[in-house]
């Protein structure tokens, strides 16, 4: 027997990977009956009601007789697909992204499976809508477009109980939380507690890309303050109204949590951290990471899709990483997580020491080119990236005295990659490989149309948000997405099949390459570094099956015994928001 079969035959193992299926709702195939717990049976009224069970007028007649459904509905019985239909139509009728985006918010907590059958079939149309960039325009009106709260807010108020708040969130089998405490949302800055929109923004990808369980996610906000005046002097904040907490106070309301989260769910709860303002992203990753499942998506998961996309574009360039110069505009989170990974890479393929393998990434920061002479006042995490150079205050003067092959915007602000930049970098250079990674749009380092027209078509271009396709003297460009959405779904799916119990960075590298690996031929023609998103299931599956099988050649899986096909095994593990039927 297929070990899979086996391992859920033995009822050890469970779907969706150490936490147990109880109702067999998981496992039960699309055609088998199973029963729509709440806390009771939900039935009638409240069974129309609960976002997780209710199908709206898919409700079959037998269904309606059963579940007290009758009289409560209009006598037409839609399929799925139907309603799926209806919806686009409807979405796609508002005008305002903004609009599109609390009608796929009210879905959700209307019907929960039409929302994720929408996200998954419609993923390049609706991505831009739940993600990046019209999240950050939700998180900018958090607190008058939201009439329900989402996700878990954790406050100053509650340091000392948050294993009672944590206690008060519904569901009890959490495998992934994803955790912000709104510093530095997106290239937006600090939005405080109106964050909230990121954590559940990702963690919707988490179930859409990624296959993991929407009642296994817990999006969470730590309010420690803000220090944006505006929300500050603004009534209908929702958050804390004092400026944010530092130092001790803070650390001590951190760890408390991280010690609740591990009391809570075990030590097989995967913890991403997002958007935190890089003072405290830094410190905290290296104070958890040898002790809890964490990994920090802003350093981490974004290294390793600028990774794929570099190792994939070696195919139009030619020659190996270690042949290319870099050049980051940003020296943050992103920036230095990038380069650390891109010099950890070469270091692997080509043995020789990361301290050498640094030497041809550059970083320019807010005060010019990241040099030895500045390293005494330097943050820690960039001074590994002081070398021995002339100080350099711009960019420009950056790109024509270091010639790079490969530019990356991380900085948060937008249009950077001026005119004379790009066309510096264009100068020497064939191919030049452009990534602008801020977000949202408005933060974009420079546009797909201006990267194209000022390389006059040569430039091989991706952003963080999405760019239309653009059309250059004659010739159509399709710009790639370069966003950790690629790389968080099926990095943390394949931790949580395989019961991780550290993230490694040799499991970054291997999520990298799975990702490059997935763009073809056929991609390549077209001049792409990314597969597209409408294949991402499948993408997230490959990223998770590497992931999984890092997770236990290093010994960090805790899920035994170790199953023989990790790819079917991934797959057979993902959530399907298919309607199932109600006996
Ligand atoms: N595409 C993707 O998947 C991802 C994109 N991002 C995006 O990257 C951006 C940066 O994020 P992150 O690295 O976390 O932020 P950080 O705040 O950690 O880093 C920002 C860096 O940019 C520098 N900077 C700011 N303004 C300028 C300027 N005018 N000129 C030169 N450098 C400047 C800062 O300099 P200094 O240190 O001197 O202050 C700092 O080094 C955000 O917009 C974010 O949305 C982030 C993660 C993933
Ligand atoms: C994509 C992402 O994580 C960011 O912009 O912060
Ligand atoms: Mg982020």
């Amino acid at each position: 027997m297929d070990s899979t079969l086996e391992s859920m035959k033995d009822g050890e193992s469970t779907v969706g990977g150490g936490v147990e299926d109880v109702y067999g709702e998981d496992r039960a195939t699309e055609d088998q009956l199973v029963t729509p717990w709440t806390t009771s049976v939900a039935s009638g009224y409240t069974l129309m009601r609960d976002p997780r069970h209710n199908k709206g007028l898919a409700f079959t007649e037998r269904e309606r007789d059963s579940h007290y459904l009758r009289g409560l509905l209009p006598p037409a019985i839609s399929t799925q697909e139907l309603q799926e239909k209806k919806l686009m139509q409807s979405i796609r009728n508002y005008e305002v992204p903004l609009h599109k985006y609390v009608a796929m918010m009210e879905l959700e907590e209307r019907n929960e499976r039409l929302f994720y059958k929408l996200l998954i079939d419609h993923v390049e149309e609706l991505l831009p809508i739940v993600y990046t960039p019209t999240v950050g325009e939700a998180c900018q009106k958090y607190g008058s477009i939201f009439k329900r709260p989402q996700g878990l807010y954790i406050s100053l108020k509650e340091k000392g109980k948050i294993l009672e708040v944590l206690r008060n969130w519904p569901e009890r089998s959490i495998q992934v939380i994803v955790v912000t405490d709104g510093e530095r949302i997106l290239g937006l800055g600090d939005l405080g507690c109106q964050g909230m929109g990121i954590p559940v923004g990702k963690l919707a990808l988490y179930t859409a890309l990624g296959g993991v369980r929407p009642s296994a996610c817990l999006p969470i906000t730590i309010d420690v303050g803000t220090n944006n005046q505006k929300l500050l002097d603004d009534e209908f904040y929702i958050g804390l109204k004092q400026r944010r907490t530092t130092g001790k106070e803070y650390y001590e309301l951190l760890e408390e949590f991280m010690s609740a989260v591990k009391q809570n769910y075990g030590e097989k709860v995967l913890v991403q951290f997002e958007d935190f303002a890089n003072h405290n992203a830094f410190e905290l990753l290296a104070k958890y990471k040898t002790s809890h499942l964490v990994f920090n998506d802003d350093i981490q998961g974004t290294a390793s899709v600028v990774l794929a996309g570099l190792v994939a574009s070696l195919k139009l360039l030619g020659g190996s990483l270690a042949d290319h110069t870099f050049l980051f505009l940003g020296a943050g989170e992103a920036g230095t997580g990038i380069a650390e990974l891109i010099a950890l890479e070469i270091s692997t393929k080509t043995n020789v020491p990361v301290e050498e393998t640094r030497k041809k990434i550059f970083l320019v920061d807010s005060k010019g080119l990241i040099v030895s002479s500045r390293k005494e006042s330097l943050q820690h995490f960039k001074q590994p990236w002081a070398h021995d150079h002339e100080p350099l205050t711009t960019l420009l003067e950056a790109v024509k005295a270091i010639k790079p092959s490969v530019l990356i915007g991380t900085s948060g602000v937008g249009q950077t990659f001026t005119k004379e930049v790009i066309e510096a970098l264009a100068a020497v250079n064939e191919r030049p490989l452009i990534m602008a990674l801020s977000n949202p749009t408005s933060q974009a380092e420079c546009t797909a149309e201006q990267a194209y027209t000022w390389t006059e078509g040569r430039a091989i271009f991706s952003s963080g948000s999405p760019f239309d396709p653009y059309e250059y003297n004659g010739k159509l460009f399709i710009p790639g997405q370069a966003n950790n959405a690629y790389i968080f779904p099926g990095l943390g799916f394949g931790l949580v099949i395989s019961g991780a119990i550290r993230v490694h960075d040799e499991m970054l590298l291997a999520a990298s390459e799975a990702l490059a690996n997935q763009v073809t031929q056929e991609h390549y023609d077209k001049g792409m570094i990314y597969p597209p998103l409408t294949g991402i299931r499948n993408i997230s599956a490959n990223i998770a099956a590497k992931v999984a099988e890092k997770a236990y050649d290093l010994g960090l899986a805790t899920r035994l015994p170790r199953p023989a096909n990790l790819l079917k095994f991934a797959e057979s593990c993902m959530y399907t928001p298919n309607y199932r039927t109600y006996r």
